[in-house]
């Protein structure tokens, strides 16, 4: 159960990370324990946590603005502690309310060791990026919110690095502002305003990648890669040489374990009975969130509690 020690804050070492321009970060999306503890044996440089996964994982709801700062702020608190060696870049929605409910989400954010966050212009009823029919809250509105998120960052001396997100490509504000120019324009407040990291959210082809990539100011650039979205699929690889230099996955484990799941539950209620063909068993399944180094914690200080198992 040993906490890795490292010199670097989590936000320094994403700093670090995004600042190189020959390098490009690989986030696999994580909603819950289990999907965290994978993610990190696989070695990624950093994690996602991801809101659309923690609203299914945590209230079993779909991704409509119903998390609330506390379950965001449990789990990526959960998801930032078991590795903090490994930065993390949460998902803050909208802020969850006005400036000063951003600002206490950055600053929760950053005290529970959280590296990066990113912050959208929906409107509070938002929905996930890659539905129709986004509202988006004005510029000014969006702008209030970069200003508190960069204020928090900055009186907490915490670095944690602030992502400005717009979902103005596929969506619109009540006067009707949108579309891809809107979404360059908001991004550009977004830097003046002083924020690390731009998120053109919904990107519509490869061309349109180019072009944000070309259009936006030299801050580094997340793409957002949902398998089934109105992004096309790319490789991390190919992302980078577009000039992309976070690439996050959200959604990719939730793909595998959705199917996984349900046709195991199906099998259970028509077949009566469940043969998992390569069991791993209890050892191994609870290896993969530390059974063994928690044991040997306990033995490490005198405890006998599990001695024999
Ligand atoms: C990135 C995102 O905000 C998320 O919650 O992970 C979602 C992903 C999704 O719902 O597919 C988004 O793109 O809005």
């Amino acid at each position: 159960m040993s906490t890795p020690h490292t010199s670097q804050t989590a936000p320094q070492k994403l700093r670090h990370l995004i600042s190189d321009p020959s390098h490009t970060v690989v986030a696999p999306g994580v909603y819950d324990g289990i999907s965290a503890r994978l993610a990190l044996a696989q070695n990624f440089e950093c994690l996602y946590m991801t809101g659309a996964g923690t609203a299914m994982s945590r209230l079993g709801m779909a991704d409509l603005g119903l998390t609330t700062f506390t379950d965001m702020h449990q789990n990526a608190a959960m998801i930032a502690s078991l590795d903090p060696s490994v930065p993390v870049i949460a998902d803050a929605d909208t802020g969850y309310g006005g400036p000063i409910n951003v600002a206490h989400t950055v600053r929760g954010y950053a005290r529970a060791g959280v590296a990066g966050l990113h912050i959208e212009d929906q409107v509070q009823e938002k929905r996930c990026g890659h539905l129709a029919g986004k509202l988006l809250v004005s510029r000014e509105v969006f702008g209030n919110r970069l200003r508190a998120a960069c204020k928090a960052r900055d009186d907490s001396g915490s670095g944690i690095v602030i992502v400005a997100r717009t979902d103005a490509r596929a969506g619109k504000d009540a006067e009707g502002n949108g579309g891809f120019d809107e979404a360059v324009l908001r991004l550009k407040m977004a830097a003046e305003i002083g924020v690390d990291a731009l998120f053109f959210e919904a990107l519509q082809d490869q061309r349109e990648c180019e072009r944000a990539i070309a259009a936006l100011p030299k801050l580094p650039v997340l793409l957002n890669m949902v398998p089934g979205g109105k992004t096309p699929i790319m490789t991390n690889a190919h992302a980078k040489k577009l000039g992309f230099r976070i690439v996050i996955w959200p959604t990719a484990g939730l793909e595998a374990v959705l199917p996984a799941l349900e046709n195991t539950y199906r099998a259970l209620k028509e077949e009566d009975v469940v043969y998992t063909e390569g069991a791993l068993g209890p050892g191994k399944l609870f290896e993969v969130c530390g059974l063994k180094d928690l044991m040997a914690f306990d033995e490490s200080v005198g405890g006998n509690a599990y001695s024999g198992s």
